[in-house]
């Protein structure tokens, strides 16, 4: 069926339910991609830890059939010069369910527009779920990082990176601002001639979906806020839209409030009984709530860019983005990755820290219902860091410690699930 996929004869599909619930396997195919740049050395790395946890959790009784798909330059060369996202790699991602990938490249200005944009877009992957919590003896930057404690909920599928952006000089570039000018009287655009000129959608729709799985969840973790984060001063119809729709979400589907006359709501948390209060925060006050008030602040939900921005920032409280995990979901589908990108310097060096990548599988296994797995993992990534065996990004920071290679951390960590 597929051109060079090749599906483990030994495996099953995870299947889905009406309610989204997912039916899985005691062998399931899990679709990876390896990604660009360092993905080849974490890549590895992941699958060894996950088949150790896996095999250690449940004594040989589970066990995932890996199933390699292709994106970035390792299609390029299995598919031809210019295939940088198959079309079958999209059908396994959807038909299987369950998938992770590596990190992919995306070159500035020019060439290919970003293949992790692409992915998400084209599947609807229209969360991206990015926890961020603290481990004890990471190096930070804080004095008290376990204080960071959130949870980010970006919206995956609008905003800017949409992609309708014109170079300047073009013909879309010049219709646009001709259309701009001539047809809405826009009187505001300082160097039309010389302008590049990109668009940013924003939708009631896209909104409350995001808005309402980040309640959901704020519900199911017994978790006491939502901020909307936003600059809803300044763009006031795409990110104000956004922090008006979230609000109204709030409002009209899990009956949040007002507090005080508003803007901020709240509602008792219909499993706890527990008040969870739904306020805002304009994005740059935030970026310095976040270091200086981080306890204040627990599940996030924002647009497509500030949720870029606020992950690396908010990975880097917690000691970077080398142990920042996430998810990209629809409602059926979801695609793990780490946070941080294929840091290129690093590439084939056996240098850099999986955790990220690990700890994206970490997510994996929970959203499959493995938290056997999944916790062993934890525990497992405690005891390893807890050793000082680490990764140079803890090693250079960290008084002690031991620094061990990328496949040298994954072997630590398997050692300490025996
Ligand atoms: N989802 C994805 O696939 C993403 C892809 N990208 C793409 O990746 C490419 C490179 O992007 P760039 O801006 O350099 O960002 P990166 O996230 O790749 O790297 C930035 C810095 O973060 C640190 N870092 C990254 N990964 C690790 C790790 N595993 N362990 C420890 N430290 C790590 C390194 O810091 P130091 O120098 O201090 O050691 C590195 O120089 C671009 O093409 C970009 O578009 C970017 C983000 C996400
Ligand atoms: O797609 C890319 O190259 C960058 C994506 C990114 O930075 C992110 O998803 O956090
Ligand atoms: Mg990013």
């Amino acid at each position: 069926m597929y051109q060079h996929i090749k599906v483990p004869a030994d495996g099953q599909k995870i299947t889905v339910n009406a309610d989204f619930s997912l039916n899985v396997p005691d062998n399931p195919i899990i679709p990876y991609i390896e990604g660009d740049g360092t993905g080849r050395d974490i890549t590895p790395v992941m699958l060894k830890v996950v088949d150790a946890a896996v095999a250690k959790a449940y004594g040989g009784a589970r066990q995932i059939r890996w199933m390699e798909i292709f994106a970035g330059e390792k299609s390029t060369q299995v598919y031809g010069p210019d295939v940088w996202l198959p079309e079958e790699t999209l059908a396994a991602v959807k038909d299987y369910l369950v998938s992770i990938k590596g990190p992919l490249t995306t070159p500035v200005g020019g060439g290919i527009r970003s293949l992790n944009v692409a992915l998400r877009q084209q599947l609807d992957l229209y969360v991206c779920l990015r926890p961020v919590r603290y481990f004890t003896g990471v190096p930070s930057p804080l004095k008290e990082p376990e204080k960071t404690n959130m949870v980010i909920f970006r919206e995956n599928s609008e905003d800017i990176y949409a992609g309708i952006e014109y170079t300047q000089g073009s013909e879309g570039a010049k219709k646009l601002i001709d259309f701009l000018v001539n047809e809405l009287g826009a009187n505001k655009i300082r160097f039309p001639d010389t302008s590049a000129i990109g668009i940013k959608p924003v939708s009631v729709e896209g909104t409350e979906r995001l808005m309402r799985k980040a309640i959901q969840y704020a519900i199911d973790n017994d978790k006491p806020s939502v901020t909307i984060v936003h600059k809803g001063n300044i763009m006031k119809y795409t990110e104000g839209g956004f922090r008006d729709w979230a609000y109204a979400l709030a409002q009209k589907e899990f009956g949040a409030e007002l507090v005080d006359g508003g803007p901020w709501c709240k509602f008792k948390n219909p499993k706890t009984g527990r008040d969870i209060t739904i306020k805002d925060s304009i994005a740059d006050a935030f970026l310095q709530q976040i270091l200086l008030r981080p306890a204040e602040y627990s599940v996030i939900a924002t647009l497509n860019l500030n949720g870029d921005y606020v992950s690396d920032a908010l990975a880097a409280q917690v000691g970077g983005i080398g142990i920042a995990p996430g998810a990209n979901m629809s409602d059926s589908v979801a695609m793990f990755e780490a946070t941080h990108g294929t840091a290129p310097k690093y590439a084939g060096k056996d240098y850099v820290n999986p955790g990220s990548m690990i700890l994206s599988a970490e997510m994996m296994l929970r959203h499959m219902g493995w938290t056997e797995a999944a916790d062993l993992i934890i525990r497992s990534m405690e005891k390893a860091i807890d050793s000082k065996h680490v990764t140079y990004d803890f090693a250079r920071l960290m008084e002690n410690a031991v620094q061990v290679s990328c496949s040298g951390f994954g072997e630590v960590m398997i050692e300490q699930m025996q």
